[in-house]
């Protein structure tokens, strides 16, 4: 039994005590009822006085130690209590029999904790044990958690361990989460008692890296690339650095610049801004919208080079140390410039090898993707003419996509790649016919040039 519960047991024997005495006093005389009513308060503030002291004294000797996080901290909701909530519920869910199933707001799909009060953990060999309870202090429901572990292995649970269950925690509370699609509203629908600078929606894209098709290595060097990054940020740190990474992704329309964003987001459990930058007026208020979006989180500008006014770049170069830098006396109207942006962005795009990633049109390892993912094929008889095909002619993945779709409920594979053969040989035509049309437009203004010259000359 623990020490708590002994104290427990003696609360009780007093509560009952002083029930007795009040059914006592009321066939006593009033001056006996208030001299028994002053020894039953003195007789408790002895109480109190003696369980602080025995709790510092057993405290002292006890070869365990008690940490408690409350559920909240002030008015706020403690995220420490949040995140081990999250991780002790998650703590053997498979082998525990009694489980809570929870679908809460924001959440993606159903919950499956574990319901039982007191977990054992074990963290290099080390037990501990979290406990669950009540506040004492809170009529209302809070809760705290109380962790116990022998006093020999404070250094390990109080450092290692504990950094352990608020990140594990934070990790599991984002991939339950659901993520969301943010995009920036013009200023003009800003509130300043309201923070609504981002309008967002449930973000449901289904795309994954495994989906996305592009030359394999590739895939995978941008995927390493993901990974040091989000696990980099005390490397960031060490380095000075903002913990910010940056890509610019480029390629014809159709190739899965938008796609690869989905599988990114997917990828690190991350949220997505789309920002707008043709609402956004000046560098203040990207500023501001930068300001007001979450950690964790893929901020991506469309079209960049067609939405940024690259005129309206910093023209009298950097401001001198000693001047204080000014906002273009038309700011107001202006738009954001080059400059507003590469600021934000802290020169991460020219400080990172893949920064730059080309989405192209579709080659023949691209196909391969795509077929095992539209058509669940490995290796057909056709792919070797598609091979041939996909050199000679430019197609985007998502043409190729759209004819390998099955347009039956049942797949056809042979239907689906003839399909693909034809759309290819008609591409390749319309390229040969496009090509010989601008030859002939090049010879004729060759032959107009030279009667023009004539004409000059006679
Ligand atoms: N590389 C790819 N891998 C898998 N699917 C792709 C790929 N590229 C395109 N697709 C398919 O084509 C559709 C359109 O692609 P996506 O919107 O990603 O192209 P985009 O490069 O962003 O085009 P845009 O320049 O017009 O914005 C996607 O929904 C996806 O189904
Ligand atoms: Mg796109």
């Amino acid at each position: 039994m623990m020490i708590g519960d002994s104290w427990t047991q003696i609360g009780s024997t007093i509560a009952g005590l002083m029930f007795t005495l009040a059914t006592l006093q009321q066939f006593f005389p009033h001056q006996l009822r208030l001299s028994l009513q002053q020894f039953v308060l003195a007789s408790l503030q002895q109480f109190s006085l003696v369980q602080k002291l025995c709790d510092k004294f057993v405290n002292l000797f006890s070869p365990y130690i008690h940490i408690t996080f409350p559920e909240y901290s002030g008015y706020w909701s403690n995220q420490a209590f949040d995140a081990i909530e999250t991780y002790v519920g998650a703590l053997s869910t498979t082998k525990a029999s009694l489980l809570k199933g929870s679908l809460v707001q924001n959440s993606k799909a159903l919950v499956l904790t574990r319901d039982d009060r007191k977990v054992c953990d074990e963290f290099n060999a080390v037990q501990v044990w979290w406990v669950l309870e009540p506040s004492p202090t809170s009529s209302s429901e809070d809760k705290y958690f109380q962790l116990i572990f022998r006093r020999q292995h404070r250094d390990l649970i109080t450092g290692s361990y504990l950094d352990h269950v608020i990140e594990q925690g934070k990790a599991i509370q984002a991939k339950n989460k659901q993520r969301r699609l943010y995009t920036n509203n013009p200023s003009e629908n800003w509130r300043s008692y309201k923070k609504n600078l981002w309008s967002d929606i449930a973000f449901e894209s289904p795309a994954t890296f495994q989906t996305i098709a592009m030359d394999p290595s590739k895939k995978e060097e941008i995927i390493n690339d993901l990974v040091s990054f989000s696990k980099g940020k005390e490397y960031y740190m060490k380095l000075g650095k903002p913990w910010k990474r940056g890509y610019l992704l480029y390629g014809p329309p159709g190739t899965g610049k938008s796609t690869m964003i989905a599988a990114m987001a997917n990828f690190l459990n991350y949220d997505i801004y789309d920002l707008e930058l043709t609402t956004v007026k000046t560098n203040t208020e990207l500023r501001k919208l930068l300001a007001e979006t979450s950690s964790k989180s893929i901020i991506v500008i469309e079209d960049i080079d067609c939405s940024l006014d690259v005129t309206g770049e910093r023209k009298k170069g950097r401001p001198k140390s000693n001047e204080k830098e000014t906002e273009p006396e038309n700011e107001k109207t202006s738009k954001v410039t080059l400059s507003g942006i590469l600021n934000f962005i802290d020169g991460t795009w020219s400080a990172c090898g893949t920064g730059r990633i080309f989405l192209s049109y579709c080659s023949f390892e691209a196909f391969k993707i795509l077929a095992k993912n539209y058509l669940d094929v490995d290796s057909h008889d056709l792919f070797e003419k598609i091979g041939i095909l996909l050199k000679e002619t430019e197609m985007t993945p998502a043409d190729v996509a759209e004819n390998l779709m099955p347009k039956r409920e049942k797949k056809d594979p042979d239907a689906c790649l003839n399909s693909l053969i034809q759309a290819l040989e008609d591409a390749k035509e319309k390229a040969k016919l496009k090509a010989e049309k601008e030859k002939n437009i090049k010879i004729n203004k060759g032959k107009n040039m030279k009667f023009y010259a004539k004409r000059l000359l006679f």
